[in-house]
This record gives structure tokens, C-alpha cells and sequence, in this order.
């Protein structure tokens, strides 16, 4: 599929005088310019010139040198075959991207024609952080996933390809919401025209993901180029019999059929037909609310303590990840969110039926994975066995919910749709029978090592094995027969170039050396210390063992191509058993988390209310109880309409008293409900939410050039333009980062504007008290506090968000519990005093005290301790002295 490779004008000068073996290397590597070329000799992958220096600086491998070209020294590094996994993760983890160039004949094939001819080479695959299969380079419990996105016509669209499933998605959306789109899919790489890639506003979008982004040719996104490209790569005529796709969704699509065809060198992955995902499907939730909530990584990129981590009780790989997809793309469609809810609900209520399914998918494999690599023709024998048990677990699986359905109300849809999906079509059947009959227990990881087909499957396959171990039985008789006749202490060895042979060491062979040619020990080899001999029979055994060894390798490896076939045939029926499999682990997980936390099922609606009762955050919840103290429920009552409730709700209250806690739960719990997850609170009733913003805490991102304060107006700016009366949004100190009169002021206008224009349900927390004032000058908005008490000059946190505004922040009393000088919290006080003193009104910052001279301390005589130690001479002092002492002065304090 590939088009030849043709010599760009650098390359065709630099062949010049090339040896031949260099010539192919650099006619490869011509075809991967970008990528790090991993050119197979034997046993090893060898990099040179630029490549191999840019290895081992991130390997730590040794850079040696090999012959000269164009008079220069060439540069080599190299990996060996069997570590290689290894190194490829580590070059891809940092972005490069890796070409794996493969011997494509036997060396032996190359030496038959000419001493000097070089064995065929090729590219057989570019290794690219969104197109691996291999598990030892994924994370078991995410999805990896490539990405591609494009702008038509106004539009903008991703297109999302999951290889190892060979799930293929699309999405439509308008340009801004871009981003959120793209982060739903948390991808690994994402592919973008170059054209796209240099203009500002679309940056951001593809800087938010978190994948790696590769620039290919904007002529590739062409729609008529791309529309080919995607045809060929479903091997259809038109698209459209797979549903009707936007000229955006096209060229996103193309980008990625071009990858593919490059990167697989031709090799067609089992691709699902792209998938499109309603543009009204989701929650959209834009990459910044994703960082903020910690969904499923930490702001510090950890898995752990994120909102995932916290609820995943999954038991298998693909569990695990369908979960990670709801968490990270929860619904919006009330209807399709109950029936998630039902499923959970339903397993909640049946705790036998739901442990006795965890403990039959416990032992399942990822079938999934194992069928994508399958397809993709890089499986082995133990992806066979991963679809064989992922098979009898799934109708075991299946087995289990018979007689378990009630006959009134049936099973939930999307139990009822899974168990659907687990029943095996009768091809899928006879290809799991031939597994278990024909397939080892345990097989071996690749299919060239043999011995993974069972005895009694292929009757050649058993005579070529019989002759085989029969003429080795031979082979060891004979080692006591050739030491009998000849009397010479012989041992019977084997390597891959002499084969079989008798050892002796030269000592003992001397006499056999002097034999004339009747001997039947015929010289092969003469080492330092050791002679080996051979005898026709022991060369006829020889040949008979290595060609039956060959023959039962070829027979297996035939036996092993037929089942590879067929489960690439069945590539999505297996897929859709995996699937099953995966939902049904999530649906379980979550009704298991449900009971373990005491969640229960929200009620999920059209209408535009927030209502919560007793919510807990799941996270801050655990760490708490963790560390032996108690979580204080909230409540929350919001209602877009303002007819049951405020439409904003203004936070205040000192620092640390749990106002950043409050908002994330709030809006946690939204993606939890949407998610079809039952919520940590007494009750909620969730009207359906379109967008979820929330700007709590933000970093500087440096990397951009943007301080703090930057990032918080962008965002702001975004929340601004997008949200609408069906979104919910939470802020936090928004206009902290500047002048107090400047951020009150854009804290004043942006609350106004989400409750008079956006009219989205907000949770708006502040230190600036003025905004209090709200509630009496706009309808729908009230006042919650935080509440704190100073007990006997303490302060102590209650965390429980009460109506009214707080009175003061407290930040004085939180700055001397974070340990702030004594002196300097003394000196904050008494600022304090004298600016609560001023008239508000009439308080100007020039006015302010702030850079008065610190008033000095007062100066006192030294301390009775002061005075006991200065007598104390430690060098003077007896061990006993000294303790006594120590209890003097302990004394005194
Ligand atoms: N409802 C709660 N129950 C028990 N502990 C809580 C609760 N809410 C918050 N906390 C505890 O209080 C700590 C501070 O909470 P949080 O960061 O939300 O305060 P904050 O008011 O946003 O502070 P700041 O204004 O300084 O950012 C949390 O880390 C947690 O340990």
C-alpha cells in the first residue's frame, strides 16, 4: 500500500560510495525521516549515525563506531532483539516516535546468492505512542488511543482510532468546543494538519489533550484525498452507507487512514466502522474543569487520588478502562443515564449474583487487546489462549444472570444488552473449541518458539514430534555405544552450527586422529582442549531430527495462522464479547463502590435543578477518614429557574475551611450522576447538565508564556462565551491574581454576568466579601458561608456550608497555624486592626498601612532559660550531667 520509496535529492548524494548494506540502511531510514530507525542484524537492532546518538543519550546504551561513510566515522548503537520492548517504551515515552526494520528473508536465503549480497530488509512498522498494541508498553487499566482533529468549514471534528480494540469514533463539534471533545478522549497522539497546528486558537485545544501531537501535510486533509484514503482503509466505496459524516469528520478521519498506512506499512488494522458520537451525547467537560476536578489524574499527572483511583473497583483490565471512559465522558441524556443507573441498581441489589460475577471475571484476560494485536498480525500463542479464556469466562459469565431475571420487569437494558452480546455465534463457538483442543494450557509467548499445539491435535504434527524425540532417544543411546566400541569418553553435544557431535578432550582423541579413514569417528572440529567427531549414523539422526524439527515447527506454525485467521475474522464479534465483559465489570464495580461508601442512586432529570443532601467528596472523603477524622456532609441547592432555589450561590468563609472541597464535590458529583454512577450524599436531583466548568486553584503555565493570572482570564473568558443556561460552573477566587480593587471588580462583573446572561447554576466562591452585596441586588442569587469558630483563640473549622456570608476571612489565624512567624502574624494583626478600622468606602490601598515601617519589636532581657544555658559549658560535662540538666531546663520552660 505503501508508495515505493523514492530518494529525496540529500539521501540519493549521500548513497554515493555507500557500501551496499549501508545503501539499504539509508534508503530506509529515507522513508522515516522523523523516526528513529531500528535496523535489524541477527540478534540485534542497530542505530546509526543521529539516531544512534540521540539512543543512547535517553538509553544510556554504548556509542561505538562502525566503518566510515563518505570518509566519516559512522556512529552505532545497538539494542538487543529480546530487550527491545524495553527501549522502544522509553523512547516513546518521550516522544520519538521508532521504525522497526526487520530481515524479511533467512540469512541463508541472502548467501546463496553471492557471498556479498545483503539479506532483504524492510520497514515493517512505525512505533508511535498512539498506534502501540503491546502490553508490556500500555497501561492495562487506560485506553491508548490516536486522535486526529480538523476544521471545515467552521467546524471542527476528532476522529479517534483505539487499535487495540479497533474501536473508531467520531465527533462534530464547534470549533471552541474543540477542546473539551479532544481531552474526553484523553489521547496519546493526536494528529493535526500542519496548517492547523500553527494557528493560535486551536493550540490550545491540542496542547490541552495531553497527547503527543504530530503536524502532517495539510494536504492530506483534503476531503476528496481524505475521503479515498478511508474508503481504501474499510475497503469500501462510499462512506456514507456508515452514517453521514461531516466534511470535518472526514478530513480527521483521513488523517488518521494515512497514519495508519504509514505506520502499519500497509498492514490494515480490524477497524469497528467509525462510531459518530452525538455532539449532544456528552457532558462536555474542557480540558482546564478535567485538570481542576482531577477526574482521572492529579493535577500532578498521578493516576492515585484522583476521582477514578478513588472509585475504581474493577477486576479486570478492560473493566477498568470501560469505567475510565464513563468517568471521562459522562452522558447527557437523562434516558440513556437512568439505564446506566438501572444496571447499577440492579446489581446493588443482588450482592450474591454481583460477587459470584466479580469472581468469574477476576480470572478473565484482556481479550480485547489480545484480539487487536491478533488482527494487527503481531499476536502470539498466548493472545490465542487470552480470547480462549476471555471466551469460556464470558459463557460462564452468561450462565450466571439465567434465572435471575425478574418476570415482571426483566433485566435492565443494558444488562439484557450485554448478556445479548456474551452469546457466542457459532463461529466464535468452533473457534473457542478449537482452542481448547488444540492449544496448550500455558503457550508460549511467540509463535516461532513451538510447542503450544497439544499432542493428539494434528496427527502429521505428532509423527513429525515422534520421529523427532524418537531419533533423539537414539542419538543418547548411542553416546554409551560410542564410548563401548571406541573406549574413548564420549559426550553427545549439540549447537546450531555443527548440530549433533561427540565430544572428548584432545587427550583422549589422539588415538582417533591417528586412525586411518576406516574409522568410523570422523574429525569435524578441533578446539582448544576438546576434539568432536561425528559418525553417519549420528549425522543421519542429525538431519532426521532437525528436518522433523522443522516440519513440527511449520506445522504449528500453520495450526497457529489458521486460528490467527479466524480470530481476525471474527475480530469484532470478539470484540463485542469483550466489551460485554468490560461493561458488565463496570456496571458491578460501581454498585460494589456504591454499598462500600453508602452512595445512592441520584435522580437524573430535564430540569434545571442542583439539589444535593448531605454530599460528600469521594476523595477528600477517603483521605480524611484515613487519617481517623470525620467527612461533614453539605448540603447544595441550586435551580437555573430560580424557582427553586438560587441560581449562584456566593461562597465565602476564611481559608482552609473547605470552600474549594464544597465546590469540586458539587461538581464531582454531577459527573458521577451523568456518568450513570450512584453519588456519595443522602439524596440528589441532577436537571441534566450540557457543560461542566470549574476554575478552581490554577497554575502558571510557564510553558506558554501565561502567568497565573493569564490562565484564569482565558478561562474565565471561556467559561463566559460558552456556558449556558444548562451548564453548571464552579469558580474559585476568580481575580485573586491582581490588584484587590481590579479582581473584586472582575469577580463582580463575571458573577453578574452567569447569573443575568449565561444564567448557568454557579458556585461561586470568593474572599472578596463585597460580593455578599449580590444577594440583594440580583434575583436569584444567595449567600453560603463556610463556617469556622474561634474557640479559646483557636480557630476550628467546621466545614459546613451555611446560608448567609461569612463575616471575616480568618487568613491571620490560618497563616499562624501554617506556622508563619510569630512576629510576622503579630505584625499581620495589628495591619489588620488598622485596615478594619478605616471606612471601606473610603479605604484606598494608598492609604493603607502596608508599607509603614514594621514596628520593632520590644526589646526584654534574655529568658530564665537564656540565662540557665549560658552558664552551661557542654564540653565540661558528664553523660549524667548532661541529663540532668536537660531536665533543669525543661523545667523552666
Ligand atoms: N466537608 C469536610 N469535612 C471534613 N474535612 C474537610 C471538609 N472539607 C474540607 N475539609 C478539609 O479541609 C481542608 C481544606 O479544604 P479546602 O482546601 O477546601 O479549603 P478552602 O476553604 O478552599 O481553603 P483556601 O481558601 O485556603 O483555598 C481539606 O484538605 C480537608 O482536609
Amino acid at each position: 500500500m505503501n508508495a515505493p520509496i523514492s530518494h529525496p535529492p540529500e539521501i540519493a548524494a549521500s548513497l554515493e560510495g555507500a557500501t551496499p548494506f549501508m545503501a539499504q540502511y539509508l534508503t530506509a531510514k529515507a522513508g522515516q525521516p522523523d523516526a528513529i530507525l531500528f535496523f535489524r542484524m541477527g540478534d540485534f537492532y542497530e542505530l546509526f549515525f543521529k539516531d544512534a546518538e540521540v539512543a543512547a543519550a535517553a538509553l544510556g546504551i554504548t556509542l561505538t563506531k562502525r566503518g566510515k561513510h563518505q570518509g566519516e566515522d559512522i556512529p552505532m548503537a545497538g539494542v538487543p532483539v529480546h530487550a527491545m520492548e524495553g527501549y522502544l517504551a522509553r523512547l516513546i515515552r518521550i516522544g520519538h516516535k521508532v521504525a522497526i526494520c526487520e530481515q524479511l528473508e533467512d540469512p541463508a536465503e541472502a548467501k546463496k546468492r553471492g557471498g556479498k549480497a545483503v539479506v532483504h530488509r524492510g520497514v515493517v512498522r512505525v512505533v508511535t505512542p498512539g498506534t502501540l498494541t503491546e502490553d508490556s508498553l500500555l497501561d492495562a487499566r487506560g485506553a491508548n488511543r490516536l486522535a486526529a482533529v480538523a476544521v471545515r468549514k467552521g467546524r471542527a471534528a476528532v476522529a479517534v482510532v483505539e487499535l487495540s480494540s479497533g474501536a473508531v469514533d467520531s465527533v462534530a463539534c464547534a470549533i471552541e468546543d474543540l477542546g473539551a471533545a479532544l481531552a474526553a478522549f484523553r489521547p496519546s497522539e493526536v494528529l493535526v494538519t500542519d496548517r492547523m497546528y500553527s494557528d493560535e486558537t486551536t493550540r490550545d485545544a491540542l496542547d490541552g489533550s495531553g497527547g503527543v501531537v504530530q503536524a502532517l501535510a495539510s494536504a492530506i486533509a483534503e476531503p476528496q484525498a481524505a475521503r479515498v484514503r478511508v474508503e481504501r482503509l474499510y475497503g469500501v466505496s462510499a462512506l456514507d452507507g456508515f452514517g453521514a459524516f461531516e466534511e470535518a469528520e472526514v478530513s480527521a478521519l483521513g488523517l488518521i487512514a494515512a497514519y495508519l498506512e504509514t505506520t502499519q506499512a500497509g498492514k490494515v488494522p480490524a477497524l469497528a466502522p467509525p462510531r459518530r458520537l452525538g455532539e449532544s451525547g456528552f457532558l462536555a467537560i474542557d480540558p482546564a474543569t478535567r485538570a481542576s476536578l482531577e477526574i482521572d489524574r492529579t493535577q500532578r499527572g498521578e493516576r492515585e487520588g484522583s476521582l477514578l483511583a478513588c472509585i475504581d473497583r474493577t477486576v479486570t483490565s478492560g473493566g477498568a478502562r470501560a469505567l475510565a471512559e464513563r468517568i471521562a465522558r459522562p452522558l447527557r441524556d437523562p434516558l440513556a443515564i437512568n439505564e446506566q443507573l438501572d444496571a447499577v441498581e440492579w446489581l446493588l441489589e443482588r450482592r450474591d449474583l454481583r460477587r459470584d460475577l466479580r469472581d468469574a471475571l477476576k480470572a478473565s484476560s484482556d481479550i480485547a487487546r489480545a484480539v487487536g494485536r491478533l488482527a494487527l498480525g503481531r499476536g502470539g500463542p498466548r493472545d490465542l489462549a487470552a480470547v480462549r479464556t476471555g471466551l469460556s469466562i464470558a459463557e460462564g459469565v452468561a450462565g450466571l444472570f439465567v434465572g435471575q431475571v425478574d418476570p415482571l420487569t426483566g433485566q435492565p437494558r443494558r444488562i439484557a444488552s450485554a448478556l445479548d452480546r456474551l452469546t457466542l455465534s457459532p463461529d466464535v463457538s468452533r473457534l473457542k473449541a478449537d482452542l481448547i483442543d488444540g492449544l496448550v494450557d500455558e503457550p508460549s509467548h511467540l509463535a516461532r518458539d513451538g510447542g503450544y499445539v497439544r499432542p493428539d491435535y494434528r496427527p502429521e504434527l505428532d509423527a513429525a514430534r515422534t520421529l523427532r524425540d524418537d531419533s533423539r532417544r537414539v542419538v543418547a543411546d548411542l553416546e554409551a555405544r560410542a564410548v563401548a566400541e571406541s573406549g574413548v569418553p564420549f559426550k553427545i553435544k549439540h549447537n546450531a552450527v555443527l548440530g549433533y557431535f561427540l565430544e572428548t578432550s584432545a587427550k583422549a582423541a589422539e588415538a582417533l586422529l591417528r586412525a586411518g579413514p576406516d574409522s568410523p569417528f570422523i574429525h569435524r572440529q578441533t578446539l582448544a582442549a576438546q576434539v568432536r567427531f561425528t559418525t553417519v549414523e549420528l549425522s543421519v539422526l542429525d538431519a532426521k531430527i532437525s528436518q522433523a524439527g522443522h516440519r513440527a515447527l511449520a506445522i504449528e506454525g500453520e495450526t497457529f495462522e489458521g486460528w490467527r485467521r479466524d480470530a481476525a475474522r471474527l475480530a469484532q464479534p470478539l470484540q463485542a464479547v469483550a466489551e460485554a465483559l468490560a461493561e458488565l465489570d463496570a456496571h458491578a464495580a460501581l454498585a460494589e463502590w456504591a454499598q462500600e461508601v453508602g452512595a445512592t442512586r441520584p435522580i437524573v432529570d430535564d430540569t434545571l435543578t442542583f439539589c444535593v443532601e448531605a454530599g460528600r467528596h469521594p476523595v477528600v472523603e477517603a483521605a480524611v477518614k484515613a487519617g481517623g477524622d470525620p467527612y461533614t456532609p453539605n448540603n447544595a441547592r441550586l435551580d437555573g429557574s430560580g424557582q427553586d432555589g438560587p441560581r449562584l450561590a456566593i461562597v465565602t468563609g476564611p481559608n482552609m475551611a473547605g470552600k474549594s472541597t464544597f465546590l469540586r464535590q458539587n461538581a464531582l458529583l454531577v459527573i458521577l450522576a451523568q456518568a450513570g454512577a450512584f453519588v456519595p450524599a443522602r439524596s440528589m436531583r441532577l436537571g441534566v447538565v450540557d457543560r461542566l466548568f470549574s476554575r478552581v486553584g490554577a497554575g502558571d503555565d510557564l510553558a506558554r508564556g501565561r502567568s497565573t493570572f493569564m490562565m484564569e482570564m482565558v478561562e474565565t473568558a471561556a467559561i463566559l462565551t460558552q456556558a449556558t443556561p444548562k451548564s453548571f460552573v464552579v469558580l474559585d477566587e476568580i481575580g485573586r491574581g491582581t490588584a484587590t480593587y481590579d479582581g473584586l471588580a472582575i469577580a463582580w462583573a463575571t458573577a453578574e454576568a452567569l447569573h443575568e446572561t449565561n444564567r448557568a447554576r454557579t458556585l461561586f466562591a470568593t474572599h472578596y466579601h463585597e460580593l455578599a452585596q449580590l444577594e440583594t441586588r440580583l434575583d436569584h442569587v444567595c449567600n453560603l458561608s463556610m463556617v469556622a469558630r474561634e474557640w479559646n483563640g483557636e480557630l476550628v473549622f467546621l466545614h459546613e456550608a451555611a446560608p448567609g456570608a461569612a463575616d471575616r476571612s480568618y487568613g491571620v489565624q490560618v497563616a499562624k497555624l501554617a506556622g508563619v512567624p510569630a512576629s510576622v502574624v503579630a505584625r499581620a494583626r495589628s495591619v489588620l486592626n488598622r485596615l478594619e478600622g478605616e471606612k471601606a468606602a473610603a479605604a484606598r490601598l494608598d492609604d493603607l498601612p502596608l508599607f509603614a515601617v514594621a514596628e520593632p519589636e520590644p526589646i526584654r532581657g534574655p529568658s530564665p532559660l537564656e540565662t540557665a544555658m549560658r552558664d552551661v559549658d557542654p564540653d565540661a560535662l558528664s553523660p549524667r550531667e548532661a541529663l540532668e540538666i536537660l531536665y533543669k531546663l525543661k523545667g523552666l520552660t
